[in-house]
């Protein structure tokens, strides 16, 4: 039955001369604002036109990226493509010339120096492992938990059971458990770099920026590697750089390809390895 009536249709006034109401406007606004804020929430780390440049030439050029929280990102792309750059910029080690860098929301990186900037929970692993070769795997986790107390503290100090347990944790995540008191002088170049990343696992980091992890491992290694650090993807944010294909196929994460200091290509690893452009700087050579 059709129980509209056209008298009255015919008295509405068409909706398009109405004004919205007040509150009307006033609640878009308010709904737009919160989903800006929500994005906003959602971001741990945003780079906008980021530009620096060495003596004339930009390593990185107008860069923007964006990184979730809880998100694990694969940087790849040509050497010299900025890569390594871009992550002295996110951790304080170079200024950049312009552009922002913000962490967490409203934390401006361009304004905090490479020591502050790691308080705030970014922890940065770079190729070459930098492990205490003459302690225990444990110990080596230990004294990087133990932040401003002294290393000989550390060590002596009574191990109270949350601090245990937190370690327990990290050599389980890092496949360490049966090498707790190994000197890592003779772990493999693998548990070595694994070491590294339960070292800064230990200081809790909200992002971890990985640079190149798989480089010299086997191949058994480096497929444990994938899976360790999507383990660690779930309780925090991580950016790594790799070159290696079968690996970053492995994480099977979003992909952003830089070249010549900004973005080449951005997507899964299908998307952006089926890119001419990235064939062509890249993947084809
Ligand atoms: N401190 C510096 N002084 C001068 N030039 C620099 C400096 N740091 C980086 N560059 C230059 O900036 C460009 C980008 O270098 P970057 O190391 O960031 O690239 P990358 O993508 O990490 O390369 P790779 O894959 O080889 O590590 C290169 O041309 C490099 O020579």
């Amino acid at each position: 039955m059709n129980d509209r009536n056209p008298a009255s249709e015919t008295t509405r006034p068409a909706q398009s001369v109405v004004s919205p109401h007040p509150y009307a406007t006033q609640r878009a606004a308010l709904l737009a604002e919160q989903a800006a804020g929500s994005k906003r929430r959602d971001t741990l780390l945003y780079l906008n036109g980021v530009t620096k440049s060495f003596d004339g030439f930009k390593a990185i050029n107008n860069l923007s990226l964006v990184v979730a929280k809880g998100e694990m990102r694969a940087i790849i792309g040509p050497n010299g493509a900025g890569k390594t750059t871009m992550m002295d910029i996110v951790t304080g080690k170079t200024r950049p010339d312009e552009g922002e860098v913000y962490f967490a929301g409203d934390v401006d990186l361009t304004q905090e120096d490479e020591a502050a900037i790691a308080n705030r929970g970014i922890g940065r692993k770079f190729q070459k492992p930098t492990v205490f070769e003459g302690h225990s795997v444990e110990d080596n986790i230990r004294l990087s938990l133990a932040g401003s107390r002294s290393i000989f503290g550390a060590l002596l100090h009574r191990k109270d059971a949350a601090e245990q347990s937190k370690i327990d944790g990290i050599l389980a995540t890092t496949r360490l458990g049966e090498k707790r008191r190994t000197p890592a002088a003779d772990l493999s170049h693998g548990q070595k770099q694994w070491l590294e990343i339960g070292m800064l696992l230990a200081q809790d980091p909200e992002l971890l920026l990985v640079d190149e992890p798989v480089a010299g491992m086997t191949d058994a290694e480096t497929e444990e590697t994938a899976r360790l650090l999507k383990e660690i993807a779930r309780t925090r944010s991580v950016v790594v750089v790799e070159h290696d294909m079968h690996f970053v196929r492995a994480l099977g994460v979003k992909v952003t390809c830089l070249h010549e200091g900004s973005v080449l290509s951005e997507g899964s690893l299908d998307h952006v390895s089926a890119d001419p452009r990235v064939v062509e700087v890249y993947l084809g050579r």
